[in-house]
């Protein structure tokens, strides 16, 4: 008979309901003990565990949770503490995670936190490593082993889950010059080979250690670390070298020669040469199968799934099967949903029911029966049917605007004398990037609009009152482009998938961005399209309140598709196309009520650059060409602008540039000032915002700081072209932080537009 057993590569921690959200943010508020927040943890984990293994999970992930991350964990783990958070007696406690992850206020001074990363390209956010030439590892942090014990203890058959060495240095940062952080590679594996021994002793079969950057391109440097390494941790345990998000057999040489038992492969992605693959993969090994999608939420054909399972065990005997990667990235629990309708539930499938999902195609290999896979499959065939009957009237649509080619606007120098002449800003025009905070009473009311506990008057005659009460504060401020403070806004994505056409919203559906925070990315069922205006009531009032510029506030194309979960029946280029036109409309709009200033923020053009670089112009063609096309109609007159935050802008540089948007704003204070350099090599000539305010922190940057920043900001951009504003919008900030800071703002650039005139 078959035997072939089931795992997870992990569970979402953030509890079905949020609960470690809210245990952490009153731990931080010091509303809860620290047994507290631990027992909290503990019951995620417990009932994590339970579940998995009541779906019928053979193999049940522990390491997978984390009190804020799980990069930081391994540092943790490592005792790779950076310096300026190691406390006298050199003890770490969960308080060195929340330091390391938020910074910390010691004495007067500020110990700012390490830097907060795009993993991979998802929308969660890990905690960058840091390295210098003198960095020493050792085995600190007990949680996993603790854990481990835990669950063993509970009777569950333990799969520990460790980020491998290799990837947890690529995922870190050099903190010093002239070293490479690779150097230290022998002073970590002794850790690991401490950490695996300890396992070794302990009732576990298979020990899965996670190298996610195989499926990258990788240099020779990198390569040539793995075999060293592997062979260097080796031991009596089974260890399960697991990938995810792409393929790896562009580096199956390298991995083929490791002496480990096993790899795990991502095989969602059906762009696969299975029989190439699998005859490259060393006989004795178990190839473990990612076959349901841990990125997405749409239940699996089993149908054809067991079909491709069935192949390749014509080639390879000795298999598993898995979720692709770790279900971080999708929402808990469908059941609950009580607000989507039956016929859509039965289209998706959340953390929970993949579990099921690996369950059902368990019990048919082992039985031969695949009648239970094929009731399981009816409702994704109706699905993608039901979408191919919708007109096909936008694609014809997007065909004729790229037929006639009627992108074109006039270029940037003609259109910045006519906003200049209807603008009248003075030099270094202040802005902020859209939002203010997002106070407890302000998510109150939008919950009790949501509960019905107010009428719909109410509720805009509140919201109207917030934006009166921040349009006079930027008023009393100096600013010189208002912003309405996005007040309505629950989110800059899932508000805009509320409103249009095309988008299933969930009520519970939370999946981690990073620490406590959370996001409820809608998802994208059918074609797009606007049903009325989404923005313009709210900036008509804002417009109304004062003489000042507003600015529209949008989010991109892009940035929707990218912070939602994506139907897969279309390419994703048509659904951005299918967002840039509602998105247009809603532009056109605003330009007819006398919106001056459009801002479309695009945060997340970069994160969603395909992992492999033979990709990415093909991406960054559709991405580029969907965001033109919300704005292309408009006048020279209207000053488009757009706002990106925290990525690697070297690698979109050139996309940048084809955006032409009048004036971009970037978040800078975490990626150096010197950002600006990188426009200046490239020749950009329009107008550019970077921050000079790192809004992820709670300190206030001084008037001297941003006036020194300001003047290095005006070696690389000329005073025409220069604007002040802060790293991204101040929703996660509170009135008095952000009350000094933009007073410093102000006061630092009034101070430099004294000694500086415009350039004619
Ligand atoms: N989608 C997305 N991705 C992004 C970003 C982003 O802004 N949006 N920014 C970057 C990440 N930054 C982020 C910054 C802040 C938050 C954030 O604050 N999230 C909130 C939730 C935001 C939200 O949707 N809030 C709603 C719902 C609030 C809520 O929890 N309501 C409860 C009840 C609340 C109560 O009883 O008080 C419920 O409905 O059950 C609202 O404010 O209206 C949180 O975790 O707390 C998330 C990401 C990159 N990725
Ligand atoms: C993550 S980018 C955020 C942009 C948005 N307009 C805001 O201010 O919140
Ligand atoms: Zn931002």
């Amino acid at each position: 008979m078959t035997t072939i057993f089931t795992h997870t590569l992990g569970f979402p921690r953030i509890g079905t309901n949020r609960e470690l959200k809210q245990a952490q943010e009153k731990y931080w508020s010091k509303k809860i003990t620290k047994d507290e927040l631990f027992s909290t943890g503990k019951k995620i984990r417990i009932n994590n565990w339970k579940k998995q293994a009541e779906l019928g999970i053979d193999l049940i992930p522990v390491g997978d949770f984390s009190w804020y991350d799980h990069v930081l964990n391994t540092t943790m783990l490592l005792g790779n503490i950076p310096e300026r958070f190691k406390n006298k007696n050199n003890t770490i406690d969960i308080d060195t995670i929340f330091k390391i992850a938020k910074g910390y206020q010691s004495k007067d001074k500020h110990i700012v936190p390490s830097e907060m990363k795009k993993w991979f390209n998802t929308n969660y956010h890990y905690i960058v490593p840091e390295f210098t030439k003198n960095s020493s590892f050792t085995y600190s942090w007990k949680q996993l082993i603790e854990e481990v014990d835990e669950a063993i203890e509970l009777g569950f058959n333990v799969k520990p889950v460790i980020l491998g060495p290799i990837s947890y240095l690529w995922l870190g940062k050099e903190k010093e010059e002239n070293f490479h952080r690779l150097d230290l590679l022998a002073k970590i594996l002794h850790v690991y080979k401490n950490i695996i021994s300890k396992l070794e002793k302990r009732k576990i079969n298979w020990i899965q250690i996670e190298e996610p950057i195989l499926t990258l391109d990788l240099s020779e440097k990198w390569l040539n670390a793995f075999k060293f390494s592997y062979e260097f941790m080796k031991n009596s345990k089974k260890i399960l070298l697991t990938t995810y998000f792409g393929s790896i057999f562009h580096n199956i040489e390298t991995i083929k020669e490791l002496p480990v038992q096993g790899l795990h492969i991502d095989i969602t992605n059906k762009n696969y040469n299975i029989d190439l693959l699998c005859n490259n993969i060393p006989k004795k090994w178990l190839l473990s199968l990612g076959v349901i999608n841990g990125r997405n939420v749409w239940k699996t054909n089993l149908n054809s799934t067991i079909n491709t399972i069935n192949l390749i065990k014509k080639i390879k005997k000795n298999i598993c099967i898995g979720t692709s990667c770790s279900l971080i990235h999708v929402p808990i629990d469908l059941s609950v949903e009580t607000k989507i309708s039956k016929m859509e539930k039965s289209w998706l499938s959340f953390a929970l029911e993949k579990c099921h999902e690996l369950f059902l195609l368990k019990t048919a290999l082992i039985t031969n029966n695949y009648s239970l896979l094929k009731e399981w499959s009816k409702p994704v065939l109706s699905r993608t049917q039901l979408n191919k009957n919708i007109k096909k009237e936008k694609e014809e649509v997007i065909l004729k605007i790229k037929k006639n080619n009627k992108y074109q606007k006039s270029p940037y120098s003609i259109r910045s004398l006519e906003q200049k002449k209807c603008l009248k800003l003075p030099i270094l025009p202040i802005t902020t990037i859209g939002s203010f905070p997002q106070t407890d009473s302000i998510r109150q009311l939008r919950l009790d609009f949501k509960l019905k506990n107010i009428s719909s008057n109410d509720y805009e005659t509140k919201i109207k009152e917030n934006i009166k009460k921040i349009i006079s504060f930027q008023e009393s401020l100096n600013i010189d482009v208002l912003v309405h403070g996005e007040v309505e806004r629950n989110d800059m994505v899932e508000y805009f998938g509320e409103q249009l056409n095309g988008f299933l919203i969930t009520s519970n559906g939370w999946v981690q961005s990073y620490g406590s925070r959370c996001v409820k990315p809608p998802i994208i069922i059918s074609d797009i399209s606007r049903p009325k205006p989404m923005t313009v009531k709210w900036m008509k009032y804002a417009q109304s309140l004062t003489k000042k510029p507003i600015k529209g506030m949008l989010t991109g194309p892009v940035t929707i598709l990218c912070w939602s979960f994506v139907r897969d029946d279309i390419k994703k280029s048509q659904v951005a196309y299918q967002l840039a036109l509602a998105l247009q409309d809603e532009v056109l709009d605003l330009e007819k009520i006398g919106i001056n200033i459009i801002q479309i923020d695009e945060p997340a053009l970069r994160e969603g650059l395909p992992l492999r670089k033979k990709s990415w112009e093909n991406y960054l063609n559709w991405a580029t060409e969907s965001f033109r096309l919300t704005y292309y109609k408009t006048k020279n007159k209207t000053q488009i602008h757009t706002h990106m935050c925290y990525c690697e802008f070297n690698d979109i540089i050139q996309a940048i540039i084809k955006l032409d948007v009048d004036v971009i704003t970037l978040e800078t204070s975490r990626s150096d000032i010197k950002l600006l350099k990188l426009f200046q090599q490239h020749n950009y000539i329009n107008e550019i915002g970077p921050g000079f305010y790192d809004i992820h922190s709670s300190t206030i940057p001084t008037v001297k700081s941003i006036q020194s920043n300001l003047e290095i900001a005006l070696k690389y951009i000329s005073i025409n072209r220069l604007w002040v504003n802060p790293d991204c919008g101040l929703k996660t900030r509170n009135w008095k932080e952000i009350k000094q800071s933009l007073e410093n703002i102000v006061t630092a650039t009034k101070n430099v537009r004294k000694k500086n005139k415009p350039i004619n």
